[in-house]
């Protein structure tokens, strides 16, 4: 025995995610704390430690990325969990036919949409991933999205929460795996 504390991957995830986020302020609009994973997403280690921790929120037969910064996180979870990622995409992204829903963000209104033909949603169990989660705008529409193509929701896993903006409330309940609560 070496006597070193054992650090599991949620535990590692979370000080490597509180050592490298940049928080600028008044970004993209004023009033707005902007918390910038960049940093995380650039360090191997660290990437891996986050990817880990996130995966331990399945299992689920898909992965939903959400447009854009889910999308990093989303493959990788995906690969650990050995299933397929499904890239929820800003609106105007994919050829038609799609299934689209709006929604509100901390800073702004967006859409996001999936594909309505060749991916079967159907019965699949399928973990929303995203970096943060402020409003809960976002992560609230994509579940709402993929529960109206017939997919369960699992659950969500994200990086990072911002106080103050009750996220986790509008998610009504749903299971939520968050590396950093507020
Ligand atoms: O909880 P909410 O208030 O909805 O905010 C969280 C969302 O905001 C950011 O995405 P953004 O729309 O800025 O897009 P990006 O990933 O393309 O930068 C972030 O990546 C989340 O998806
Ligand atoms: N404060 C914030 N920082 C980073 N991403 C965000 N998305 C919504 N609000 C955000």
């Amino acid at each position: 025995m070496s006597g070193a504390v054992q650090v599991g991957a949620e535990q590692q995830a979370a000080q490597d995610v509180r050592r490298l986020t940049r928080t600028v302020a008044d970004f993209p609009v004023d009033g707005v704390q902007f918390a910038d994973l960049s940093p995380v997403f650039a360090d191997g280690p660290a990437l891996a430690h986050v990817v880990a921790a996130l995966a331990t929120a399945g299992p689920c037969d898909l992965v939903a990325g959400i447009d854009a910064r889910g999308f990093l996180l989303g493959s990788g979870v995906a690969l650990n969990l050995g299933v397929g990622v499904l890239p929820v995409r800003k609106a105007g992204k994919l050829p038609p036919p799609v299934h689209s829903e709006s929604y509100a963000l901390e800073y702004g209104e967006a859409t996001l949409q999936v594909p309505a033909e060749g991916i079967e949603l159907r019965g699949r169990r399928v973990l929303v991933v995203d970096d943060v989660l402020a409003t809960g705008g976002t992560v609230a529409a994509a579940v709402a999205l993929l529960r109206r193509c017939g997919a369960e929701v699992v659950g969500a896993a994200v990086v990072l929460e911002i106080p103050g903006l009750g996220g986790r409330e509008v998610l009504d309940g749903l299971p939520l795996t968050c590396l950093v609560p507020a």
